[in-house]
């Protein structure tokens, strides 16, 4: 479905892109998942037609649109900020889209009415159609431009932080009901997050970027569970890293055995339920590093100056040079 050979972009002086090769397989739902400023809507925005490459090509349903432009591209976007027509009525807003084209795929008045309802009962918001934007939630708006993206029948569907500005709950919702609404529809999907939990809960696969490269592509488990450079290791999931010789030892809050004889002991100077865990924090004796450790909740809260032993039970050796690794158990 999409193609990407070799990307590059400057901005000026600034490297924002140092050669993506991407490939995504139609129906595919990817997340670009990355830190403020790594590149990931440049990279979007490429594969939009909003932006162009430097060098490169984009090819997308095996044709090279390196230098087409949105128009002809045949995508869908939705963007965080990508405001809705505040004057035009909500029915009006989904039909944009189908308004602006011209020559034979143009349809009629009546068509394009009967089309957005079509696409406004899918977005489940029948019957707000005569409404304004300013009338509405802003979950109900995300989904209205969300509609307006799906008006034109797009190949591919491109979000950037589609619901971003939205609360906890809220994104929640969306989510599934996105991550439903792709399958239903038998899109291609890409979207930007910065956020892992929701790269995790929607993509089947996801590209972790960091300043402009692509550091890992993988199933939103094998990127958790087996993280190649220490980058995806501290930013997908939470990590603990201690020193070791020649590296550094990455393990997760709850991959610790509890063992009296340990040969790591935390200090606690501070606990918290987190969900079904309790989160006890802390300085290692003797290396003095600051830990986190997830212990059941089904045991008695863990005490403020106590002393909890543990061994790491499934830690990943990084060496110093930064990428290379060695799965490891103890
Ligand atoms: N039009 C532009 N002119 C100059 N620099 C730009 C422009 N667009 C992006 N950049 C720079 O390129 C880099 C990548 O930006 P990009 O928006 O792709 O990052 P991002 O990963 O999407 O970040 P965020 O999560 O903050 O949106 C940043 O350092 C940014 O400042």
């Amino acid at each position: 479905m999409i193609h990407l050979r070799g990307i590059t972009k400057r901005f000026g002086d600034y490297a924002a892109l140092h050669g993506i090769d991407l490939d995504v397989a139609p129906g595919e739902f990817i997340a670009l998942l990355g830190p403020s400023g790594s590149g990931k809507t440049t990279l979007l925005r490429i594969i939009a037609g909003l932006e162009f490459q430097d060098s490169g090509t984009v090819l997308l349903g095996g044709e090279d649109v390196s230098s087409t432009p949105v128009a002809d591209r045949h995508v869908g976007f939705v963007f965080q900020h990508y405001a809705l027509f505040r004057h035009m009525t909500v029915a009006d807003n989904v039909a944009f889209g189908l308004s602006v084209r011209r020559g034979k795929g143009r349809l009629p008045k009546a068509a394009r009415r009967a089309r957005a309802e079509e696409l406004l009962r899918l977005v489940q918001l029948e019957g707000l159609g005569s409404r304004y934007p300013g009338q509405l939630s802003g979950g109900q708006r995300q989904r209205v431009a969300l509609a307006r993206a799906l008006a034109i029948e797009p190949r591919l569907l491109l979000l950037d932080e589609p619901f971003g500005a939205l609360d906890a709950k809220v994104r929640k919702d969306l989510r599934r009901w996105l991550r439903d609404l792709h399958k239903a529809m038998g899109l291609t999907s890409i979207f930007v997050t910065h956020d892992q939990e929701e790269a995790l809960e929607l993509a089947d696969r996801v590209v972790v970027m960091n300043q402009g490269r692509i550091e890992q592509i993988g199933a939103p488990d094998a990127v958790y569970m087996n993280p190649e450079t220490p980058f995806v290791s501290h930013f997908v999931g939470e990590t603990n890293r201690l020193p070791a010789a020649g590296g550094e030892i990455h393990f997760r809050p709850h991959e610790i055995t509890l063992s009296a004889d340990g040969a790591e002991a935390l200090l606690v100077d501070n606990v918290f339920r987190k969900g079904a865990v309790w989160r006890a924090e802390g300085l290692l004796e003797g290396s003095g590093q600051f830990v986190e450790l997830d212990l059941p909740s089904s045991g008695d809260a863990p005490q403020l100056g106590q002393t909890i032993r543990f061994n790491p039970h499934r830690a990943r050796m990084f060496t110093a040079d930064g990428d290379q690794t060695q799965g490891e158990t103890r």
